[in-house]
């Protein structure tokens, strides 16, 4: 066992909970994880995009992960996401995030403005040095479009802080970068969910996405058949999830809208997804009664593979 075996395995990122009015509920949030905490998932990523972070205040992201610390910490590894609009908000977050005892934390890159390199890097470092935390640098340039270099990432890993990159760039073979020759025991997240087989067999430590919280036990099986060598069945696996996340853009709704739609039939009510997101639409609701059979199938099916 070593120190970053806690952080290899699946990672739902955590959704906002909101009550009937939109406002955190404190309540659903406990409810929520710790249903993950009984499906068996290794941990919660909270505050991140599927957090729904960038549309709450530093306030209300303290109080869920305050509520997440509650109800399931000690129990789970917990990352949390920390970026907020400015380095002094996120400060503000990760040294709360520490006061509560998480296990890392994360960031994506500054927000909005195109900053040089020496910008990003300066920002990740000065959150860095804000607390003693494990912290895991975040790769996601389809939304921040800024795509993280390997030149960038080993001069940040000489901060022995650094434990990982959590990677959704889309290559694949990006996953081989961040891993190959950075530094020993170095952590990789797999992000697009599309691929977590695909991304683990490139070396992919574990994985944290947006969508294990929709449908974690066919996250399980899939990480289970990969640690067992069962390619045949991870790919089969892997093909019901896609169905599964492709059949979630067919609605017009936000993604975040439909599987809260989808968690509420489960008895997980967590509210809705905050505007700007879309809400979902009529035409939307009999597509979400066939996802969310879909996935109750899937699950009946490929449970049995590790429980
Ligand atoms: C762009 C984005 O949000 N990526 C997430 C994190 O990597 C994924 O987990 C997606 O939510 C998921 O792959 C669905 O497309
Ligand atoms: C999906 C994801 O990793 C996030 O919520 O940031």
């Amino acid at each position: 066992m070593t120190k970053l075996d806690k952080y290899k395995g699946v990672i739902p990122a955590f959704y906002a909970c909101y009550d009937d009015e939109g406002n955190i509920s404190p309540e659903r949030i406990q409810m929520l994880a710790k249903h993950y905490l009984e499906v068996g998932v290794k941990g919660l990523y909270v505050g991140g995009s599927s957090g729904e972070c960038i549309y709450q205040t530093v306030e209300e992201r303290k109080l869920v992960l305050e509520n997440v610390m509650e109800a399931v910490g000690g129990k789970m590894t917990i990352i949390a996401h920390v970026a907020a609009p400015s380095t002094q908000q996120s400060i503000e977050l990760a040294q709360h995030a520490e006061s509560l005892g998480v296990d890392a934390l994360a960031a994506i890159p500054p927000i909005y403005f195109r900053l040089p390199e020496a910008a990003i890097a300066a920002y990740w470092n000065d959150i860095m040095d804000s607390t003693d935390l494990d912290f895991i640098v975040y790769n996601i340039p389809g939304t921040t479009g800024y795509a993280l270099t390997p030149t960038l990432l080993k001069q940040l890993v000489k901060n022995d802080k650094v434990i990982g990159v959590k990677n959704s760039s889309m290559p694949v073979q990006d996953i081989y970068l961040f891993k190959n020759n950075i530094k020993d025991d170095f952590i990789v997240f797999n992000g697009p969910d599309e691929q977590f087989v695909g991304g683990r067999v490139m070396g992919a430590d574990g994985g944290i996405g947006g969508t294990y919280g929709a449908m974690p036990e066919l996250f399980l099986a899939a990480d289970h058949a990969i640690r067992h060598n069962n390619m045949d069945l991870a790919r089969e696996i892997q093909y019901r999830i896609n169905d599964i996340i492709f059949s979630f853009f067919e609605c017009e709704g936000n993604m975040y809208d439909v599987i809260k739609l989808i968690l509420a039939k489960r008895d997980l009510n967590i509210g809705r997804a905050r505007k700007p997101l879309q809400p979902a639409t009529e035409a939307d609701r009999a597509k979400i009664d066939a996802i969310a059979a879909n996935i109750n199938a899937a699950v009946a099916q490929y449970k049995p593979v590790y429980a």
